[in-house]
């Protein structure tokens, strides 16, 4: 057996955490022969909480599990762990939009960049997941300087299965049987879920989704409007934010990540080097390629006029919240 790794989850007193832990305690996300050690960060007013979590993880009798680290303390928290899943922050509330919790949440991510860049271990995977994600990542790698930029990503991969489990129900196959939709962009209502390069296979054979949906009009109103508001949906019949779904897409990042996409693109926020026509550093969802613990943004693709004006909406979008949030951090 492998030497357990240190993993942090932070907000892990909150409804997220209660189902991620049980996925990277029991092999889920670095595979069935890695131990882990499980660091918990939480606010102090809810450490009564997170003591019941602490022993809940106990009672699972999990034989991954080498040690749990209950913690208030950024500091301590983020000591030499090898994965970092910050879900800690204020979700959204029905009416709200995620950047709506922008001045609320970014100096979390302030200050959780601070306290990694000082004490995390360099080669540190850092996933944002609390909202708005692709901002927080970008303030959270902004004040991480001697942190790689390339190690912050923010989640999208919630939006991606949401868009692939769409059109495995309208083609009428299994989820696993789509691959390569991108979700581009901002995981926000602005994001563009773009299923024309994805592919499904129908009873061995390989087709393109566009033919096999032939139904273009679908495919760029219906699709994409239900993905962008589909969070938004569930806030409105559970009446809070999804959790069990952000937890398993927060899983299948880090998995992916760590392990490798193999012969499929997965979609990660990530600072944008400008590929595609979009802004430069703000951390924009692309579609990427997994191997060997780095990301790399697939190249090549033909951009449609339709693509055009639904990136440079995300883009737009995505420059004014990092212009916001720059100035709530001046402060
Ligand atoms: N990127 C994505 O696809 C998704 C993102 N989210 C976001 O994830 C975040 C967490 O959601 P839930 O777990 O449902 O919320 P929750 O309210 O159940 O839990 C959040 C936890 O974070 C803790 N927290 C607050 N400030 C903290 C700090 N400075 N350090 C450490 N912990 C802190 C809270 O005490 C609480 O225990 C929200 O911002 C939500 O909008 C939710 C679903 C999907
Ligand atoms: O919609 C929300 O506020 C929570 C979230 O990010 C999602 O479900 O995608």
């Amino acid at each position: 057996m492998a030497e357990p790794i240190k993993v942090v989850v932070t907000g892990a007193a909150g409804q997220i955490a209660y189902s991620l832990l049980y996925q990277i305690a029991s092999g889920a996300v670095f595979g069935p022969n890695q131990p882990v050690y499980l660091h918990l960060l939480d606010i102090a007013p809810m450490m009564g909480v997170l003591e019941g979590v602490v022993m809940e993880l106990a009672d699972c009798a999990l034989p991954l599990l080498a040690g749990v680290l209950p913690t208030a303390k950024p500091e301590e928290a983020f000591k030499d762990v090898v994965a970092a899943f910050l879900v800690g922050a204020m979700p959204r509330k029905e009416g709200m939009e995620r950047k709506d919790l922008l001045a609320a949440n970014v100096r979390i991510f302030k200050e959780q960049g601070q306290a990694l860049d000082k004490v995390a271990r360099k080669d540190v995977k850092v996933l944002v997941v609390g909202n708005p994600a692709n901002t927080n990542a970008l303030i959270c790698s902004k004040y991480a300087p001697s942190i790689p930029k390339e190690n912050f990503t923010a989640m999208t991969r919630l939006d991606q299965n949401r868009a692939q489990s769409q059109l495995a129900a309208k083609i009428g196959v299994p989820v696993q049987n789509v691959k390569n939709v991108i979700i581009w962009g901002n995981h926000s209502s602005t994001q563009f879920p773009d299923a024309s390069n994805a592919v499904v296979n129908i009873g061995g054979a390989q087709k393109s989704v566009p033919a096999a949906i032939n139904d273009d009009a679908y495919l760029k109103s219906t699709f994409v409007t239900t993905v962008q508001k589909r969070g938004a949906a569930v806030i409105a019949a559970r009446k809070m934010s999804s959790a069990l779904s952000a937890a398993k897409a927060a899983s299948d990042h880090m998995r992916d990540w760590f392990l490798g996409s193999g012969d499929r693109w997965v979609s990660m926020g990530v600072v944008s080097d400008g590929s595609y026509g979009t802004p430069r550093d703000v951390v924009f969802s692309f579609p990427v390629t997994t191997a060997n613990g780095k990301w790399k943004i697939v190249q090549g693709l033909t951009i449609t006029d339709f693509a055009r004006q639904m990136l440079d909406a995300t883009g737009k979008e995505l420059a004014e919240e990092k212009q916001e949030a720059l100035d709530v951090c001046k402060d």
